[in-house]
Protein backbone atom coordinates (compact mmCIF):
# COMPACT_ATOMS: atom_id res chain seq x y z
CA UNK A 1 0.00 0.00 0.00
CA UNK A 2 1.37 3.38 -0.51
CA UNK A 3 2.54 5.11 2.39
CA UNK A 4 0.68 7.98 2.86
CA UNK A 5 -2.70 6.02 3.12
CA UNK A 6 -1.31 3.26 5.69
CA UNK A 7 -1.68 3.99 9.91
CA UNK A 8 0.71 5.96 11.77
CA UNK A 9 1.23 6.31 15.71
CA UNK A 10 1.42 9.80 16.86
CA UNK A 11 2.26 9.30 20.46
CA UNK A 12 -0.89 7.97 21.97
CA UNK A 13 -3.30 8.25 18.79
CA UNK A 14 -3.68 6.00 15.99
CA UNK A 15 -3.83 7.25 12.69
CA UNK A 16 -5.94 5.39 10.07
CA UNK A 17 -4.08 6.84 7.13
CA UNK A 18 -1.19 9.81 7.33
CA UNK A 19 -3.51 12.57 5.23
CA UNK A 20 -4.25 15.16 8.05
CA UNK A 21 -6.71 17.97 8.07
CA UNK A 22 -5.03 21.08 8.59
CA UNK A 23 -6.27 23.79 11.19
CA UNK A 24 -8.61 25.70 9.46
CA UNK A 25 -10.04 28.96 10.79
CA UNK A 26 -13.89 29.56 9.14
CA UNK A 27 -15.28 32.15 11.83
CA UNK A 28 -18.34 30.22 12.26
CA UNK A 29 -18.99 29.59 16.06
CA UNK A 30 -20.57 33.18 17.64
CA UNK A 31 -19.70 33.86 20.71
CA UNK A 32 -16.98 31.90 21.01
CA UNK A 33 -18.83 28.56 21.37
CA UNK A 34 -18.63 25.74 18.98
CA UNK A 35 -22.63 24.81 17.86
CA UNK A 36 -23.88 21.68 15.71
CA UNK A 37 -22.75 23.51 12.10
CA UNK A 38 -19.46 22.75 13.72
CA UNK A 39 -20.02 19.39 14.32
CA UNK A 40 -21.48 18.35 11.39
CA UNK A 41 -18.53 19.85 9.38
CA UNK A 42 -15.79 17.96 11.58
CA UNK A 43 -18.25 15.00 11.32
CA UNK A 44 -18.06 15.08 7.45
CA UNK A 45 -14.37 15.09 7.88
CA UNK A 46 -13.64 12.47 9.92
CA UNK A 47 -12.43 9.70 7.25
CA UNK A 48 -8.88 12.18 7.91
CA UNK A 49 -6.19 10.35 9.82
CA UNK A 50 -6.62 13.30 12.11
CA UNK A 51 -8.03 16.02 12.34
CA UNK A 52 -6.54 19.58 13.89
CA UNK A 53 -9.20 22.10 14.73
CA UNK A 54 -9.19 25.48 13.63
CA UNK A 55 -7.41 27.70 16.30
CA UNK A 56 -9.02 27.74 19.81
CA UNK A 57 -8.56 30.21 22.06
CA UNK A 58 -7.69 29.47 25.53
CA UNK A 59 -8.37 32.91 27.00
CA UNK A 60 -10.52 35.92 25.54
CA UNK A 61 -7.12 37.92 25.80
CA UNK A 62 -5.87 34.88 23.28
CA UNK A 63 -8.81 36.23 21.01
CA UNK A 64 -8.16 37.48 18.14
CA UNK A 65 -11.14 36.98 15.71
CA UNK A 66 -14.46 37.11 16.39
CA UNK A 67 -16.49 33.73 15.88
CA UNK A 68 -14.02 31.41 16.52
CA UNK A 69 -14.65 28.66 18.84
CA UNK A 70 -12.99 29.32 22.38
CA UNK A 71 -11.90 27.09 25.05
CA UNK A 72 -12.35 29.02 28.14
CA UNK A 73 -15.87 28.50 28.78
CA UNK A 74 -17.95 25.97 29.96
CA UNK A 75 -20.70 26.25 27.39
CA UNK A 76 -17.62 25.81 24.48
CA UNK A 77 -16.40 23.03 26.56
CA UNK A 78 -19.92 21.66 26.20
CA UNK A 79 -20.09 22.60 22.89
CA UNK A 80 -16.59 20.86 21.53
CA UNK A 81 -18.12 17.63 23.33
CA UNK A 82 -20.52 17.46 20.72
CA UNK A 83 -17.79 17.92 18.15
CA UNK A 84 -15.64 15.21 19.37
CA UNK A 85 -18.38 12.85 20.29
CA UNK A 86 -19.61 13.22 16.01
CA UNK A 87 -16.20 12.95 14.88
CA UNK A 88 -15.68 9.61 17.39
CA UNK A 89 -18.40 8.01 16.14
CA UNK A 90 -17.56 8.07 12.76
CA UNK A 91 -14.22 6.63 13.38
CA UNK A 92 -12.45 9.61 13.52
CA UNK A 93 -9.34 11.34 15.74
CA UNK A 94 -9.29 14.92 16.66
CA UNK A 95 -7.23 17.46 17.89
CA UNK A 96 -7.87 20.99 19.48
CA UNK A 97 -5.62 23.46 18.40
CA UNK A 98 -4.69 25.42 21.18
CA UNK A 99 -4.31 29.12 20.22
CA UNK A 100 -3.11 32.45 21.93
CA UNK A 101 -2.88 35.56 19.19
CA UNK A 102 -0.81 37.84 21.14
CA UNK A 103 -0.83 41.14 19.11
CA UNK A 104 -2.75 39.84 16.30
CA UNK A 105 -6.34 41.22 18.02
CA UNK A 106 -8.33 44.60 18.53
CA UNK A 107 -9.12 46.26 21.45
CA UNK A 108 -13.29 45.30 20.86
CA UNK A 109 -12.26 41.51 21.37
CA UNK A 110 -10.21 41.94 24.77
CA UNK A 111 -11.25 41.95 28.05
CA UNK A 112 -12.51 45.73 29.13
CA UNK A 113 -11.54 46.53 25.62
CA UNK A 114 -7.94 46.46 26.59
CA UNK A 115 -5.10 46.06 24.35
CA UNK A 116 -3.97 43.17 22.67
CA UNK A 117 -0.52 41.78 24.73
CA UNK A 118 2.38 40.89 23.12
CA UNK A 119 6.38 40.49 23.92
CA UNK A 120 7.12 43.74 22.66
CA UNK A 121 4.60 46.32 21.72
CA UNK A 122 5.58 46.27 18.60
CA UNK A 123 2.16 46.74 16.23
CA UNK A 124 1.15 44.48 13.34
CA UNK A 125 1.21 45.47 9.99
CA UNK A 126 -2.22 42.83 10.10
CA UNK A 127 -5.55 42.41 9.95
CA UNK A 128 -8.15 40.68 12.23
CA UNK A 129 -11.67 40.10 12.27
CA UNK A 130 -14.40 41.90 14.24
CA UNK A 131 -18.00 41.86 15.31
CA UNK A 132 -19.44 46.41 14.49
CA UNK A 133 -21.41 47.61 16.94
CA UNK A 134 -24.84 46.69 14.17
CA UNK A 135 -23.63 43.28 14.01
CA UNK A 136 -21.86 42.97 10.87
CA UNK A 137 -18.57 41.90 10.89
CA UNK A 138 -15.65 43.17 9.04
CA UNK A 139 -11.85 43.02 8.87
CA UNK A 140 -9.93 45.76 10.72
CA UNK A 141 -6.24 46.57 11.84
CA UNK A 142 -4.83 44.86 14.62
CA UNK A 143 -4.76 46.94 17.61
CA UNK A 144 -1.34 48.35 19.16
CA UNK A 145 0.03 45.79 21.66
CA UNK A 146 1.07 46.53 25.35
CA UNK A 147 4.24 44.34 26.37
CA UNK A 148 3.66 41.29 28.96
CA UNK A 149 5.52 41.60 32.26
CA UNK A 150 7.25 38.87 33.14
CA UNK A 151 4.56 38.66 36.24
CA UNK A 152 2.23 37.95 33.61
CA UNK A 153 3.86 35.25 32.39
CA UNK A 154 2.68 32.72 34.57
CA UNK A 155 -0.69 33.59 34.02
CA UNK A 156 -0.70 33.10 30.61
CA UNK A 157 0.64 29.71 31.38
CA UNK A 158 -1.89 28.62 33.41
CA UNK A 159 -4.12 29.23 30.68
CA UNK A 160 -2.59 27.27 28.41
CA UNK A 161 -2.64 24.36 30.75
CA UNK A 162 -6.48 25.07 31.46
CA UNK A 163 -7.22 25.02 28.02
CA UNK A 164 -5.32 21.96 27.77
CA UNK A 165 -7.36 20.39 30.36
CA UNK A 166 -10.81 21.77 28.63
CA UNK A 167 -9.72 19.96 25.61
CA UNK A 168 -9.36 16.91 27.19
CA UNK A 169 -12.30 17.13 29.13
CA UNK A 170 -14.00 17.72 25.89
CA UNK A 171 -13.16 14.55 24.49
CA UNK A 172 -10.41 15.68 21.76
CA UNK A 173 -7.38 12.90 21.65
CA UNK A 174 -5.00 15.33 22.11
CA UNK A 175 -4.19 19.12 21.58
CA UNK A 176 -1.90 21.04 18.72
CA UNK A 177 0.12 23.98 20.49
CA UNK A 178 -0.08 26.78 18.06
CA UNK A 179 3.45 28.26 17.78
CA UNK A 180 3.21 29.46 14.40
CA UNK A 181 1.73 32.16 11.89
CA UNK A 182 2.66 35.47 13.85
CA UNK A 183 0.94 34.25 17.03
CA UNK A 184 1.89 34.84 20.25
CA UNK A 185 4.37 32.35 20.35
CA UNK A 186 5.86 32.84 17.31
CA UNK A 187 6.34 36.37 18.73
CA UNK A 188 7.73 35.37 21.18
CA UNK A 189 10.45 33.52 18.66
CA UNK A 190 11.35 35.66 16.50
CA UNK A 191 13.49 38.88 16.42
CA UNK A 192 10.97 41.17 14.41
CA UNK A 193 8.64 40.71 17.64
CA UNK A 194 11.41 39.90 20.60
CA UNK A 195 12.71 43.68 21.23
CA UNK A 196 12.74 42.06 25.35
CA UNK A 197 16.09 42.43 27.37
CA UNK A 198 14.96 40.16 29.78
CA UNK A 199 14.82 36.24 30.45
CA UNK A 200 12.44 36.21 27.40
CA UNK A 201 14.67 37.91 25.04
CA UNK A 202 17.75 38.51 22.86
CA UNK A 203 19.21 34.95 22.51
CA UNK A 204 17.81 32.07 20.82
CA UNK A 205 17.76 30.28 23.95
CA UNK A 206 15.59 33.26 25.35
CA UNK A 207 13.36 33.63 23.54
CA UNK A 208 12.78 30.02 22.84
CA UNK A 209 11.91 30.02 26.49
CA UNK A 210 7.94 30.70 26.43
CA UNK A 211 7.39 28.40 24.12
CA UNK A 212 9.38 25.57 25.64
CA UNK A 213 7.11 26.81 28.76
CA UNK A 214 4.49 26.48 27.36
CA UNK A 215 4.67 23.19 25.77
CA UNK A 216 6.10 21.47 29.11
CA UNK A 217 2.71 22.96 30.98
CA UNK A 218 0.63 21.57 28.61
CA UNK A 219 2.37 17.89 28.83
CA UNK A 220 2.73 18.43 32.19
CA UNK A 221 -0.96 18.85 32.61
CA UNK A 222 -2.57 16.02 29.61
CA UNK A 223 1.04 14.19 29.26
CA UNK A 224 3.17 14.68 25.96
CA UNK A 225 1.80 10.92 24.21
CA UNK A 226 -1.62 13.61 23.68
CA UNK A 227 0.74 16.64 22.81
CA UNK A 228 1.88 18.71 19.26
CA UNK A 229 3.38 21.04 18.22
CA UNK A 230 3.08 23.67 15.09
CA UNK A 231 5.97 25.92 13.88
CA UNK A 232 5.86 27.99 10.54
CA UNK A 233 9.58 28.86 10.46
CA UNK A 234 9.61 31.31 7.57
CA UNK A 235 6.08 32.32 7.15
CA UNK A 236 5.48 35.87 6.86
CA UNK A 237 1.99 35.63 8.10
CA UNK A 238 0.79 38.86 10.26
CA UNK A 239 3.95 40.68 9.67
CA UNK A 240 6.27 37.92 11.21
CA UNK A 241 9.99 38.23 10.48
CA UNK A 242 12.81 36.35 11.56
CA UNK A 243 16.40 37.40 10.34
CA UNK A 244 18.26 34.23 11.02
CA UNK A 245 15.62 31.02 11.24
CA UNK A 246 17.51 28.14 10.94
CA UNK A 247 19.87 27.91 14.22
CA UNK A 248 16.38 29.22 15.87
CA UNK A 249 14.53 26.33 14.69
CA UNK A 250 17.17 23.63 14.66
CA UNK A 251 17.41 24.41 18.96
CA UNK A 252 13.69 24.23 19.17
CA UNK A 253 13.31 21.09 17.24
CA UNK A 254 16.27 19.74 19.31
CA UNK A 255 14.76 21.03 22.53
CA UNK A 256 11.58 19.53 21.30
CA UNK A 257 13.26 15.96 20.57
CA UNK A 258 13.84 15.17 24.56
CA UNK A 259 10.04 15.74 25.00
CA UNK A 260 7.91 12.83 23.88
CA UNK A 261 5.65 14.88 21.77
CA UNK A 262 3.06 13.35 19.81
CA UNK A 263 3.71 15.19 16.26
CA UNK A 264 5.65 17.98 15.03
CA UNK A 265 3.37 19.78 12.49
CA UNK A 266 5.80 21.85 10.39
CA UNK A 267 3.84 24.84 7.90
CA UNK A 268 7.25 24.39 4.72
CA UNK A 269 7.54 28.08 3.11
CA UNK A 270 4.69 30.80 3.16
CA UNK A 271 1.70 29.77 5.10
CA UNK A 272 -0.86 29.51 1.92
CA UNK A 273 1.93 30.46 -0.33
CA UNK A 274 5.01 29.70 -2.03
CA UNK A 275 6.52 26.63 -0.61
CA UNK A 276 10.39 28.27 -1.60
CA UNK A 277 9.61 31.62 0.36
CA UNK A 278 12.44 32.35 3.05
CA UNK A 279 13.49 34.64 5.54
CA UNK A 280 17.17 35.99 5.78
CA UNK A 281 19.79 34.78 3.22
CA UNK A 282 19.35 31.39 2.73
CA UNK A 283 16.94 28.44 1.49
CA UNK A 284 15.31 26.77 4.98
CA UNK A 285 16.80 23.71 5.01
CA UNK A 286 13.66 21.35 6.66
CA UNK A 287 15.44 18.48 6.19
CA UNK A 288 18.28 19.43 8.38
CA UNK A 289 15.11 20.77 11.08
CA UNK A 290 14.10 17.34 11.26
CA UNK A 291 17.20 16.17 11.66
CA UNK A 292 17.89 18.29 14.61
CA UNK A 293 14.23 16.79 16.24
CA UNK A 294 15.66 13.05 15.36
CA UNK A 295 19.13 13.38 16.37
CA UNK A 296 18.24 14.73 19.90
CA UNK A 297 15.77 11.62 20.36
CA UNK A 298 12.57 12.78 18.85
CA UNK A 299 10.09 10.26 17.47
CA UNK A 300 6.72 12.18 17.29
CA UNK A 301 5.15 11.96 13.72
CA UNK A 302 6.51 14.50 11.36
CA UNK A 303 3.75 16.45 10.02
CA UNK A 304 4.47 18.60 6.50
CA UNK A 305 2.35 21.45 5.17
CA UNK A 306 1.46 23.44 2.62
CA UNK A 307 0.82 23.13 -0.82
CA UNK A 308 1.02 19.87 -1.25
CA UNK A 309 -0.91 17.94 -3.96
CA UNK A 310 -1.44 13.91 -4.06
CA UNK A 311 1.77 13.29 -6.08
CA UNK A 312 4.15 15.64 -3.38
CA UNK A 313 2.14 13.89 -0.55
CA UNK A 314 3.08 10.66 -2.02
CA UNK A 315 6.86 11.37 -2.69
CA UNK A 316 7.20 13.04 0.39
CA UNK A 317 6.12 10.01 2.54
CA UNK A 318 7.43 7.25 0.64
CA UNK A 319 10.79 8.37 1.04
CA UNK A 320 10.76 9.53 4.60
CA UNK A 321 11.44 12.52 4.63
CA UNK A 322 7.80 13.24 6.64
CA UNK A 323 5.65 10.77 7.98
CA UNK A 324 2.06 12.97 7.15
CA UNK A 325 1.17 15.46 5.51
CA UNK A 326 -1.77 18.12 6.25
CA UNK A 327 -4.11 19.78 3.66
CA UNK A 328 -5.66 22.78 4.49
CA UNK A 329 -8.14 24.33 1.48
CA UNK A 330 -8.41 20.68 -0.16
CA UNK A 331 -10.45 19.40 2.99
CA UNK A 332 -12.39 22.79 3.11
CA UNK A 333 -14.35 21.20 -0.33
CA UNK A 334 -13.44 17.78 -0.30
CA UNK A 335 -15.06 16.10 3.13
CA UNK A 336 -13.96 12.74 1.48
CA UNK A 337 -10.56 14.18 1.04
CA UNK A 338 -8.93 10.57 1.71
CA UNK A 339 -11.21 8.72 -0.64
CA UNK A 340 -10.41 10.80 -3.54
CA UNK A 341 -7.06 10.66 -2.94
CA UNK A 342 -7.15 6.95 -2.62
CA UNK A 343 -9.14 6.91 -5.60
CA UNK A 344 -7.15 10.27 -7.55
CA UNK A 345 -10.86 10.87 -7.91
CA UNK A 346 -11.04 14.92 -9.16
CA UNK A 347 -11.26 17.03 -6.15
CA UNK A 348 -13.92 19.79 -5.36
CA UNK A 349 -12.33 23.23 -5.94
CA UNK A 350 -13.03 25.69 -3.11
CA UNK A 351 -14.70 28.61 -3.03
CA UNK A 352 -12.97 31.69 -1.07
CA UNK A 353 -15.79 33.95 -0.69
CA UNK A 354 -17.08 31.35 2.17
CA UNK A 355 -13.91 30.72 3.71
CA UNK A 356 -14.56 33.08 6.93
CA UNK A 357 -18.30 33.62 8.24
CA UNK A 358 -21.39 33.14 7.38
CA UNK A 359 -23.71 29.24 7.74
CA UNK A 360 -23.42 26.29 6.14
CA UNK A 361 -23.08 27.46 2.43
CA UNK A 362 -19.08 26.81 1.28
CA UNK A 363 -18.59 25.13 4.92
CA UNK A 364 -21.22 21.69 5.34
CA UNK A 365 -22.42 21.80 1.51
CA UNK A 366 -19.51 20.49 -0.26
CA UNK A 367 -20.41 17.21 -1.87
CA UNK A 368 -18.46 13.80 -1.21
CA UNK A 369 -18.48 11.41 -3.96
CA UNK A 370 -21.32 8.64 -4.15
C1 LIG B 1 -5.38 30.61 12.94
C2 LIG B 1 -4.97 31.08 11.78
C3 LIG B 1 -3.60 30.79 11.33
O1 LIG B 1 -2.93 29.93 11.94
O2 LIG B 1 -3.15 31.41 10.35
C4 LIG B 1 -5.85 31.92 10.91
C5 LIG B 1 -6.58 32.96 11.46
C6 LIG B 1 -7.41 33.73 10.64
C7 LIG B 1 -7.52 33.45 9.29
C8 LIG B 1 -6.77 32.40 8.75
C9 LIG B 1 -5.93 31.63 9.55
Amino acid sequence: MTKLFEPAQAGDIALANRIVMAPLTRNRSPGAIPNNLNAAYYEQRASAGLIVTEGTPVSQQGQGYADVPGLYKQEAIDGWKAVTDSVHKAGGKIVAQIWHVGRISHTSLQPHGGQPVAPSPIKANSKTYIINDDGTGSFAETSEPREISLQEIPVILEDYRTGARAAIDAGFDGVEIHAANGYLIDQFLKSGTNQRTDAYGGSIENRARFLLEVVDTVTKEIGAGRTGIRLSPVTPANDIFEADPQPLFDYVASELGGRGLAFVHVIEGATGGPRDFKQGDKPFDYDALKAAYTNAGGKGLWIANNGYDRDSAIAATESGKVDAVAFGKAFISNPDLVHRLKENAALNEPNQQTFYGGGAEGYTDYPALG
